[in-house]
């Protein structure tokens, strides 16, 4: 089915009855102007590894500065999914809009951070210079950075918090340190779409804190689309929960609480086990 663009909130029909009992964090002020494309606009978008299916007729829209917590089991398409928004994947049917064009198109406006696992912490590079990366599709030049672009990663560097450790090398850092630098190197390309995949999984829970809030405020400026896998943070800072295991169910979260996600998931709210 089909989801008009203009419908923020979608309600999965076995969720819909669950009591609303407030969230840690406030609404933020987002004005949108009306014009504005959504972020996201996956309609009917059905995927396949070989004869495998991995998205079968999914539909999900991410409006102007929304923050959307995408969950699901593993193996159920959430990294697949953001490879279609960035274009490195085509649907084999359905339609893939990204800002109002196609993703190659928005390409430059989106800020992607990948899986931690998949980034060679052994390259021999400082921080700085790997935040500074970022700014490659923003700016053409030989030789050392322009100073234009030294001077727009310094306020990326105190947003995400990591400017004493500009000039460390990222192999002395810790695992939520290094999640901050790839943070903060999709933020020096200054995007209008962030997608995050588990950025969370190597931090603490303190950490995990400090990060969601770090993507509630982002939210300001850009939509945000994170993965993980733990239920309970993500609840407090998005807008909506999108539970993706092959299809795609969406849940408003001013409606999931605590309990209310222990009752739909069980306990384990890092281990997440459901069917459509
Ligand atoms: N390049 C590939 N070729 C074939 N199959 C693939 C490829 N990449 C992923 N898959 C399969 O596609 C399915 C979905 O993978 P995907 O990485 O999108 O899941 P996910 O929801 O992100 O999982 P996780 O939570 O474990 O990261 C899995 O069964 C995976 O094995």
């Amino acid at each position: 089915m089909a989801i008009p663009s203009s419908a923020r909130v979608i309600k999965a029909d076995s969720q819909s009855d669950i009591p609303v009992t407030g969230r840690s964090v406030g609404p933020v002020f987002r004005p949108v102007p009306p014009d504005v494309p959504d972020a996201i606009d996956i309609r009917g978008v059905t995927f396949r590894y070989g004869e495998q299916v991995i998205l079968d007729s999914v539909d999900f829209q991410v409006g102007a500065r929304e923050i959307v917590g995408l969950i699901g089991p593993n193996g159920g398409g959430k990294s697949t999914l953001l490879k279609l928004v960035l274009g490195l994947l085509k649907p084999v049917s359905g339609c893939v809009q990204v800002l109002g064009k196609s993703p190659s198109a928005a390409a430059r406006h989106i800020g992607y951070v990948p899986q931690f696992a998949n980034f060679v912490k052994r390259f021999p590079i400082r921080v700085e210079d790997v935040v500074l990366m970022g700014r490659q599709g923003r700016s053409r030049h030989w030789g050392p950075w322009p100073r234009a672009d030294r001077e727009a990663i310094e306020a990326v560097l105190e947003e995400v918090d990591i400017s004493h450790l500009r000039r460390r090398h990222i192999d002395a850092l810790s695992g939520g340190q290094l999640q901050r630098v790839l943070i903060a190197r999709a933020l020096a390309a200054e995007p209008r779409l962030l997608l995050l995949d588990e950025p969370t999984a190597s931090v603490d829970s303190d950490g995990e804190r400090s990060l969601f809030e770090l993507f509630h405020r982002l939210a300001n400026r850009m939509s945000v689309v994170v993965i993980s896998h733990d239920l309970g943070f993500i609840s407090d800072y998005v807008d909506r929960v999108a539970c993706l295991n092959r299809q795609m169910v969406i849940h408003d979260t001013e409606a999931l609480t605590a309990d209310s996600i222990e009752k739909l998931y069980g306990d384990h709210v890092h281990m997440i086990h459901h069917h459509h």
